[in-house]
């Protein structure tokens, strides 16, 4: 999939990720998977990113939330409306399990404000969901599911096991979420084809931010980023 291969040739998704591939190789590559893959990332920094992924489902959640209210059939609603139930599920079982195993006590959530990058992703998701037409909402939403998939197996193939993320692995490597990324890839397709050019060229814009913004999160979690003031 990585090359777009399978999509429609003239799909929004098939482009989307063929512009965005120097992007997608860079988040592959970078330091924090490459030391997931392996099993040597430091807990410190697994910590981190679970706290800040943490926040992040939930706003992701609210997003998603907002994109079901938009969906111009209830086909839509529904999706959206699964797909932001299952961003707070997930949120729940990092605090119910993940914590526990990775030593976060109860209340290290609580303490822990949204990091600069964090913040941003969040906010930036929140704002394009209630202030752009849907097939935009969507186009910011997409490199959430697919980037994260693409990922998942891609560290899946070459994981040191047993790996101490294996968990994390396996949840974005598995067939699960694989199929409600192929559903979001369609009903985005789907509504991109009814876009004018002016909507289209924002989906693109709003896809390549949240790419970059996928970046700007494993790197964060590797610097152990915090507000600087
Ligand atoms: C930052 C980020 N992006 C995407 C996902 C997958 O939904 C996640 N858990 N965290």
């Amino acid at each position: 999939m990585s090359d777009g291969s399978t999509l429609g040739a003239h799909s929004f998704s098939a482009h989307a990720w063929g512009r965005n591939l120097p992007t997608y190789e860079a988040i592959r590559t970078m330091p924090f998977n490459a030391a997931l893959a392996d099993g040597t990332l430091s807990l410190e920094r697994f910590r981190h990113y679970m706290l800040q992924d943490a926040h992040y489902l939930i706003a992701f959640g609210r997003a998603l939330a907002i994109a079901a209210a938009k969906a111009d059939d209830t086909d839509g609603l529904v999706q959206f409306a699964e797909a932001a139930k299952v961003a707070v599920v997930v949120e729940r079982s990092l605090h119910a399990d993940f914590f526990e195993s990775f030593g976060i006590d109860a209340d290290a959530f609580e303490r822990t404000p949204m990091s600069p990058v964090c913040h941003h992703y969040s906010s930036f998701l929140i704002a394009t969901a209630y202030s752009e037409p849907y097939p935009v909402a969507l186009a910011a939403l997409l490199p959430c599911f697919w980037i994260y998939a693409e990922v998942g197996r891609d560290i899946l193939g070459r994981a040191v096991r047993p790996n101490p993320y294996d968990a994390w692995i396996d949840t974005y490597a598995g067939e699960e979420f694989h199929e409600a990324v192929q559903a979001v890839i369609a009903t985005t397709d789907r509504a991109a084809m009814g876009a004018s050019p002016a909507v289209l060229a924002r989906m693109h814009a709003a896809y390549k931010r949240a790419t970059e913004l996928e970046w700007m999160f494993w790197d964060s979690a590797w610097r152990l980023a915090d507000w600087p003031v």
